[in-house]
């Protein structure tokens, strides 16, 4: 009997040195890591930006973050009592800081030295598949003497290194000017050629009569991108990929995990149409010139610096990549959210027709009259960027810089989220939530305040945001032009209003839940026929 009580006792000290022990050790002492970490150094260092609680060191909020990075960083604005003061958060094994008072963006912008966005950029390059050799080309200023150094050289006069060479470029090809009407021209021409009713198949989905009913998600998405492509690259990316523009489309539906470097372990849907399309821009560039006569000035400038500095194809195609997408990313979810509001209020509907309408005298587009004059459509569009812009700026924190009181140490980065500083409730009042159609018309200079940012802002800002609204009010003229639109009848019940997928990291204007598209009645227009 004393026997066997000793060996149960035994057998119960071994279990719990086995197996209990440990895990209890772990528990306390992960317990006052968590204590330490989260609420005594707090105290002991105010000055720095509160940590949102995490329990898994090193990971931090990762899962949490690429499950909705919204709900997180609404987490940390409720955790810092919604002062809008910087707090930080552990995605991986990196801090970032996270900026949503209007005057710490701001600041943050103005000051580019401690907030570095060439540490991002390296970042970015590498992400994209632009490493070793060619990351250093890239960054190299040609010398006198040097291969790369062409005295009186019209392509590169001011000797720049490529990737600021690159960034002129596009900049002189997109800001107001004769290169961007070009690329304008290019892209309103594609537009007019798919916006024929002979030519609606790819996004009709019924017929009831004579309409057509159409799904806008996949009007807006094939309209736009292939407007887009063929703006930059002519008919070439198109005769040698007939799916290129499909291919786009998967690619930005997942662009975000490769600007975070998503691990291939958990599955990669992006690897395909980026395969796809990095394919169809080697077999582009290595067309000899002379078969490339349709593209962009920018696409053949960028490309003959890159050959001269002597980077590979993968490397030259990685970076083509880039710019096309960017120039890709958010037009058509713009498009969709303007038109479904417009589509959802039928009085807001015909006061934007009236503005687009005047807009073609002798029956001709008049683009540039119609981005000045219509104080309707521009108020919505901004209205719409607003609620739908979920841009994420980035930069490294390259020396400490005080924003708010709060000191961000360098080597961390930071993230300037648009969503959030859209949201703010002390900025935008109490029906920030809410569509307001004439929030940006009652008073124009919010377009101007720090806390709307949908085109990002300091070195990055969008080099694009006129040409995308010349782009956005072409494609809604000529619909409204061509077609007679209407909220489809779909069952019993008016549509519902389509919700913001906010289920990924957002990289610009977030698009609709997959699952709510609109459907919309179309029909073509007397003059027409
Ligand atoms: C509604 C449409 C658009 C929105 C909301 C938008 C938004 C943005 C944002 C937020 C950034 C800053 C990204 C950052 O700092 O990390 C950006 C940069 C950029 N955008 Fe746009 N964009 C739009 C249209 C376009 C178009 C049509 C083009 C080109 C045809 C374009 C080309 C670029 C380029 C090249 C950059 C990089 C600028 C740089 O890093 O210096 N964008 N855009």
């Amino acid at each position: 009997m004393f026997l066997e009580l000793a060996s149960l006792v035994k057998c119960i000290l071994y279990t719990w040195n086995r197996f209990l022990l440990t895990p209890a050790v772990g528990c306390v002492l992960l317990l006052l890591w968590r204590i330490w970490r989260f609420t005594v150094l707090p105290v002991l260092r105010p000055n720095e930006p509160k940590e949102l609680p995490y329990w898994i060191p090193v990971f931090g909020h990762t899962i949490a973050f690429f499950g909705n990075s919204d709900k997180l960083l609404e987490r940390g604005l409720n955790y810092t009592g919604r002062t809008h003061e910087v707090f930080a958060i552990q995605v991986f094994r990196k801090k970032l800081y996270i900026i949503t008072n209007p005057s710490d963006v701001s600041n943050a912008f103005r000051d580019n030295e401690a907030l570095h966005f060439d540490g991002h950029l390296n970042e970015l390059l590498c992400n994209w598949g632009f490493e070793g050799e060619a990351l250093r080309l890239a960054w190299h200023v040609p010398q006198p003497g040097e291969w790369c150094y062409l005295p009186g050289n019209p392509l590169n006069p001011n000797h720049l290194s490529l990737n600021r060479f690159t960034e002129e470029v596009y900049r002189e090809q997109l800001l107001p000017g004769p290169k961007m009407d070009a690329m304008y021209n290019a892209f309103a021409t594609a537009l007019f050629a798919t916006l024929e009713w002979s030519n609606l198949d790819f996004c009709t989905v019924g017929v009831r009569g004579k309409s057509r009913l159409l799904s806008l998600s996949m009007l807006c998405r094939h309209t736009m991108v292939d407007a887009t492509t063929r703006s930059m690259f002519g008919s070439h990316l198109h005769r040698i990929n007939p799916t290129v523009v499909e291919n786009m489309m998967n690619f930005n539906d997942h662009a975000w995990m490769v600007f975070f470097r998503y691990p291939e372990i958990f599955g990669s849907p992006v690897t395909e149409p980026r395969r796809q399309l990095m394919d169809t821009l080697k077999t582009f560039i290595n067309l000899p010139a002379h078969a490339r006569t349709e593209q962009a000035w920018s696409i053949d400038t960028i490309l003959k610096w890159q050959e001269i500095m002597g980077v590979d194809l993968h490397s030259r195609a990685s970076i083509i990549l880039m710019i096309y997408w960017a120039a890709n990313s958010n037009e058509y979810n713009i498009s969709f959210w303007v038109l479904a509001h417009l589509l959802h209020s039928p009085d807001l509907f015909r006061t934007v027709y009236e503005e687009t309408e005047a807009a073609w005298p002798h029956g001709k587009l008049d683009i540039k009259w119609l981005c000045t004059n219509a104080p309707n459509l521009d108020a919505i569009f901004s209205e719409a960027l607003r609620l739908n812009g979920g841009a994420m700026v980035s930069r490294v924190v390259r020396s400490p810089i005080t924003l708010g009181g709060k000191v961000l140490q360098p080597g961390h980065s930071a993230l300037i989220p648009a969503r959030q500083l859209h949201m703010n409730e002390k900025v935008w009042g109490d029906n920030v939530a809410e569509f307001d159609a004439t929030r940006f018309k009652n008073k124009k200079s919010l377009t101007r305040h720090s806390s709307y940012r949908p085109f990002g802002g300091g070195v990055t800002y969008c080099p694009g945001r006129v040409l995308a609204k010349e782009e956005v009010f072409s494609f809604l003229a000529i619909l409204f032009h061509r077609f007679d639109i209407k909220l489809a009848v779909v069952g019993a019940e008016k549509q519902k209003f389509p919700k913001l997928d906010d289920s990924t990291p957002a990289l610009g204007i977030t698009g609709p839940v997959r699952s709510m598209d609109v459907i919309i009645e179309t029909t073509l227009k007397n003059k027409f026929y």
